[in-house]
């Protein structure tokens, strides 16, 4: 290396490091046993379940309709993974999300492997009925903390979603299929800027209290930073154990992976991502996609804790879709990494 600085001798050996680990799915050498302890002395979870959004809040927002059997191939790719679960489609009005419109094409479709969870999103009863017949076995329903974000995303205000989600609860109830309940805008709202902790608090614990099994709290404009994350989940804790909680960042200013951590460090360990990080709700303008889930296991294998999730198998699902959709892929970790492949 004769006379390199530094700083481009790191490069080559970080280059060089991706090249030899990265690929096997594990972390980079060396650092598990001492992040394995580090995890252990710091309060960590050992495990994190990621549940995948990217075929359904990565592809929803796209321009161009997807093919079907693009979204097909796209879920099997990545139940193929190690993923335990996916989001696989939103059974939506295909006026209001287009892109969803061949919701139980794709949901008949896709291939469903023993030990992963298919959920799909649903608004309404119509939604479920529809789900139901499709062949979805699981669901989620999705509220907001914003009054102006509810109007615009579902047509109606939060009081009325409540009305609408416990009719869906108690009929899921019946036919013994679970409902995982969202809450957009936990840290900030397209419309109306700040929102408190309080509120976030006060529509998570309904949504908990007629049943949803799990909450996942959503920065759905990627505004938060680890002092509004950890704000609001002390608030919402007064209300709902950390073991039903779980944290759904977009990333459109940086903050994604930072924000998981500080979710982590207070005792969850159910993080919503999307392969390459795709995404965004078509009513939330300005918002980016989803933390990439290549860039969140890279972290989560890093630290030693586990997903089962393989990393080179997400990125070759990400690199697929990404194709498909003729985008680059928003990942650090898949772009890194590509550009290791090639020297
Ligand atoms: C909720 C509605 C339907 C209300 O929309 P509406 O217009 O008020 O509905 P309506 O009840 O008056 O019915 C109007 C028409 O829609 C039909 N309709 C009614 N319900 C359904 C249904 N389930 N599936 C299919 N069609 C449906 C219904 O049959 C009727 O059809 P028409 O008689 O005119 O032909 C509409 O606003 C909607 O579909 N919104 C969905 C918006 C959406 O999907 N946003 C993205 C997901 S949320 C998100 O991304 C955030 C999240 C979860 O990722 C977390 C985060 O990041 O924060």
């Amino acid at each position: 290396m004769g006379n390199l600085p530094s700083a481009a001798k790191h490069c080559l050996n970080y280059q060089q490091l991706l090249r030899e680990h990265l690929w096997n799915g594990d972390s980079v050498a060396g650092a598990l046993d001492a992040a394995q302890e580090a995890s252990q002395l710091s309060g960590l979870p050992e495990y994190v379940k990621i549940v995948e959004v990217g075929p359904r809040d990565g592809l929803q927002n796209e321009k161009v309709i997807v093919p079907t059997d693009i979204k097909i191939e796209f879920i099997n790719q990545l139940s193929q993974t190690g993923l335990s679960v996916i989001e696989v489609t939103s059974f939506v009005s295909s006026r209001w999300v287009p892109q969803m419109a061949d919701h139980a094409e794709v949901m008949r479709g896709i291939h469903q492997y023993p030990g992963v969870r298919y959920p799909v999103l649903i608004p309404n009863l119509q939604g479920l009925q529809h789900a139901v017949a499709a062949g979805a076995t699981e669901i989620a329903v999705f509220g907001a903390a914003s009054e102006s974000f509810s109007k615009k995303n579902i047509n109606c205000s939060i009081e009325e979603s409540m009305g609408r989600f416990e009719e869906v609860v108690s009929s899921a109830r019946q036919m013994a299929i679970p409902v995982r309940g969202y809450v957009s805008c936990a840290l900030g709202c397209p419309y109306e800027g700040s929102i408190t902790p309080q509120k976030v608090a006060e529509v998570s614990k309904r949504l908990y209290g007629m049943g949803c099994y799990e909450i996942s709290l959503g920065d759905t404009i990627g505004v938060g930073t680890p002092g509004s994350m950890k704000m609001m989940l002390e608030s919402v804790m007064k209300e709902i154990p950390p073991g039903a909680l779980a944290v759904h960042c977009h990333d459109t200013y940086g903050q994604a992976l930072a924000n998981i951590l500080t979710a982590l460090q207070m005792g969850i360990n159910v993080v919503d991502s999307a392969v390459s990080g795709l995404g965004g709700c078509p009513y939330a303008k300005g918002a980016s996609g989803n933390v990439a889930t290549e860039d969140l296991i890279y972290m989560l294998n890093g630290m030693g804790l586990n997903t089962g999730v393989n990393l080179h198998k997400v990125m070759e699902a990400g690199e697929f879709i990404c194709k498909a959709v003729n985008k680059t892929t928003n990942s650090k970790v898949a772009r890194a990494s590509f550009k290791a492949r090639l020297e």
